[in-house]
């Protein structure tokens, strides 16, 4: 096994830099303590937080940005932002980079312009963290990746369960109301039946698109698989959730997909809306609008019901499979 030791570490030598070069000025950074602190964690926000916190020491910056916007990543994981502090008048920025490949832009902020001594130092602290913060970043997008349904690139059933309660904790804090609505495609076996199976998988990419467009940026949307979807609604009292129901339920009736061979087909979906109330569980949520979804199925597809709470205690989907 190859053991990195400090003298494969080009970049600690600026850390401890000698004489001739103006850093002596700055108070030293401890590498050890400094590499510890930072490989100690996979989170992205923490090991940038980190990593801000030793700078501080030396330069004294107010404040701190980090973003990634990868182009060639999953949408999920492709924008992380993460901040600290307080955005000043001068800044620097650096693009960090390991093994070639970009990982984002870090920039510094302060009231004073930074020297190049100071430059260089961060330079070197960069450096040293580089392979903790790549590492945590590809944590991050492994960790994305597991919740990213892989054909709609929506959510997944994890995705709700990892975040969905957590939303739900939120809006109980604040006070808000939250919906949740529950949506399966009617009869969607005859249209993999009638056009194939890719034809299908079409249809749920398309679904999916329309999912997009009509909810806000802060819903959650997910795939729970097959032909069912779960839109959490964060903020939505249960009048606003049946208006985000019925936008959807139209959108659905209005698309209309061509298949490879030119044939025009139509799809409708049935919704099924549950309206959050504190203390119930994510579970609790989402056996309500399943039930109100089956309800809607049996009423005749393409329409949407409230759920109630006896039809809940009779339908017993969970959200772990
Ligand atoms: N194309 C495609 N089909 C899928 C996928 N996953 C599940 N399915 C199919 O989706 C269909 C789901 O059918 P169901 O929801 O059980 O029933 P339905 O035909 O929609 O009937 P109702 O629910 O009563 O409206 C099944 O035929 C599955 O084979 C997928 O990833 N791609």
């Amino acid at each position: 096994m190859h053991t990195m030791t400090y003298a494969d570490t080009p970049h600690l030598t600026l850390v401890t830099a000698s004489n001739e070069m103006p850093l002596l000025s700055l108070p030293p950074v401890e590498p050890i303590q400094f590499l510890q602190a930072i490989i100690s964690t996979l989170d992205p926000h923490h090991a940038f937080t980190m990593l801000n916190h030793f700078l501080m020491n030396v330069i004294h910056h107010t404040g701190w940005e980090y973003y990634w916007t990868h182009v060639n990543s999953i949408p999920t994981a492709a924008t992380l932002r993460l901040s600290g502090g307080k955005t000043d008048r001068h800044s620097l920025e650096y693009t960090l980079v390991f093994n070639d490949r970009e990982m984002g832009v870090l920039k510094l902020m302060r009231g004073r312009r930074f020297t190049e001594a100071e430059q260089t130092h961060i330079e070197a602290l960069i450096g040293l963290a580089a392979p903790a913060l790549h590492n945590a970043l590809q944590f991050h997008e492994l960790n994305a990746q597991l919740e990213r349904d892989v054909l709609t690139e929506l959510g997944n059933r994890r995705a709700l369960m990892t975040q969905g309660q957590a939303w739900l904790a939120d809006c109980e804090r604040q006070q808000r109301p939250a919906s949740m609505l529950a949506l399966d495609l009617d009869k969607f076996k005859l249209i993999n039946d009638q056009y194939g199976h890719p034809t299908g998988d079409r249809v749920l990419i398309a679904v999916a698109q329309v999912l997009r467009q009509v909810t806000r940026a802060a819903d959650l949307c997910v795939r729970m698989g097959g032909d069912e979807f779960v839109i959490l609604l964060p903020g939505a009292d249960i009048i606003q959730a049946m208006e985000c129901a019925e936008r959807l339920r139209h959108a659905l009736t209005a698309l209309v997909l061509t298949t490879p061979e030119g044939q025009t087909l139509n799809i409708s979906a049935s919704i099924g809306l549950a309206t959050y109330r504190p203390g119930y569980t994510l579970q609790q949520l989402y056996e309500k609008a399943d039930a109100a979804l089956y309800a809607a199925k049996h009423a005749g597809y393409n329409q949407v019901l409230v759920g109630s709470r006896s039809a809940a205690a009779h339908h017993h989907h969970t959200l772990v499979q």
